[in-house]
């Protein structure tokens, strides 16, 4: 299985400080560290969208099907698909807020408002 990062793990790794070079294409992640200096492209270019999405602008300056050959090369990993995580594990009583008394079914709680109902048609 392919490595995952968040977006803010990729947003740190902005080239600043010494530290490395990483890109998202699409719904992967890139270490072009070590390419900045020999893309024919220019450095410059690339450090632009150095921890950001670069999908768009690398699609748009139209680059050759050797160059995404090569862009294969420096992929790490993927975007973590945050809301599957979420999705993939069961929410307690207690993430979604309700109490012991709250688990009760929903015609329980039901009754008690039909009693109220009841109670008011009498007068
Ligand atoms: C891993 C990522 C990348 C790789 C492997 C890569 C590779 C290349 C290659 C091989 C070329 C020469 C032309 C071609 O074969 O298409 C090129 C040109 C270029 N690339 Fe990239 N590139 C990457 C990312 C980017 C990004 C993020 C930008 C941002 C805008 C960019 C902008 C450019 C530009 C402006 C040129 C010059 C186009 C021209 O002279 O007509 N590249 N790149």
């Amino acid at each position: 299985m392919s490595q995952e990062y968040s977006v803010s793990e990729v947003a740190q790794n902005n080239g600043r400080d010494g530290k490395p070079v990483w890109i998202i294409y699409k719904e992967s992640v890139y270490d072009v560290t070590t390419f900045i200096n020999e893309h024919p492209g220019g450095a410059e270019s690339i450090l632009e969208y150095a921890g950001k999405d670069a999908t768009k602008a690398f699609n748009q300056v139209g680059h050759s099907s050797d160059a995404i050959k090569e862009m294969k090369s420096y992929k790490i990993g993927v975007i973590r698909k945050e809301g599957m995580q979420i999705l993939s594990t069961q929410p307690t009583f207690a993430d979604i807020g309700l109490n012991e008394k709250q688990k009760q079914p929903q015609e329980n709680c039901c009754e008690s408002e039909k009693k109220r109902i009841k109670f008011f048609f009498c007068f």
